[in-house]
């Protein structure tokens, strides 16, 4: 998704996130599991308020599974629950609904005790752009529902997906700004293809930098594995330029072409073919 967060646009996003929440019992999080902390939105405390909150953690299928454990540990014990989930193949789903169930069970016991009749839970997704949000409600609907969210000046009806007997969620997810202050965090989210390349001000050789340094401390052999490299040169860029050599993206009179290089790390990256990494630890 192409929208670039303007003060207007981050206002907007909040009065509708605000709107929304009035009309469920719980919020689903959903943050991407490689960078949880980096694909949260820095106002989601103060928006969300006391509804109950359950984080999902998406894209756990391309995230390392240990550090996904201790992400979990993480949010517990910070009192927020959280459950690992891969939302385009439906994996997690029983434990979302769950948790939600449990979260909610004291409001629905207080109703009953009034005298009201028990109804569905009713919750909504919350994230930012390509963290999972379509594929999420998609999965738990069991049918396309169109993409509406991310289109301004596209109004529609509220509507509710049944999902099971006692649940229901709101069929359109809650959108929200990623952190963009810090240049660190900006990195993360570029490397995992969270924000456009074109959204972000470093060039595509600068985040290819971040992940080859990254994978050279914290997973070590894995780009010495992909790219078949005897030695791993001690610094990034010769990191980029070795595996361009070995991919033979040279250039006419031998120069190497650094900008295919870093794309090409940076695709391969994101498809899950350097193996589960995460580029973030509690
Ligand atoms: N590997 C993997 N890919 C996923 C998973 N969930 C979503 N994706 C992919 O991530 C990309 C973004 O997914 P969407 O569901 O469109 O994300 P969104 O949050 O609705 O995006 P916006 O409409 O931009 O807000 C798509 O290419 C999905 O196929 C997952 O659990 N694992």
């Amino acid at each position: 998704m192409a929208i670039q967060w303007f003060p207007g646009h981050m206002a907007k996003a909040r009065r509708e996130v605000t709107e929304k929440l009035k009309l469920v019992d719980v919020v689903y999080e959903l943050l991407d599991a490689r960078i949880p902390l980096s694909s949260r939105n820095p106002m989601m405390n103060e928006i969300t308020q006391q509804k109950p909150r359950v984080v999902l953690l998406n894209k756990a299928d391309l995230a390392d599974p240990e550090i996904t454990k201790e992400w979990v540990a993480f949010f517990d014990s910070q009192g927020t629950p959280a459950v690992p989930i891969v939302a385009t193949e439906g994996s997690g789903f029983a434990k979302i609904e769950s948790e939600a169930k449990r979260l909610v069970a004291p409001k629905l016991e207080a109703m009953m005790k009034k005298g009201i009749r028990p109804r569905a839970i009713r919750a909504m997704i919350l994230g930012i752009p390509n963290v999972g949000k379509s594929s999420l409600i998609n999965r738990m609907a069991k049918r396309n529902i169109a993409k509406t969210g991310d289109k301004p000046g596209v109004t529609k009806a509220q509507q509710w997906i049944k999902v099971g007997k006692e649940f229901e969620l709101l069929d359109t997810p809650g959108i929200l700004w990623p952190k963009f202050e810090d240049p660190e965090v900006g990195l993360r989210l570029a490397a995992t293809g969270a924000i456009k390349d074109e959204v972000l001000e470093a060039d595509k050789q600068e985040i290819s930098y971040f992940l080859v340094k990254w994978l050279r401390e914290q997973y070590p052999g894995v780009l010495e594995n992909r790219y078949k490299l005897d030695i791993l040169p001690e610094e990034p860029w010769d990191t980029v330029l070795e595996i361009g050599k070995k991919r033979g993206l040279v250039r006419a009179g031998g120069v190497i072409d650094e900008e295919g290089a870093s794309n090409l790390i940076l695709r391969e990256f994101r498809a899950g073919m350097l193996g589960k990494i995460s580029l973030e630890r509690p």
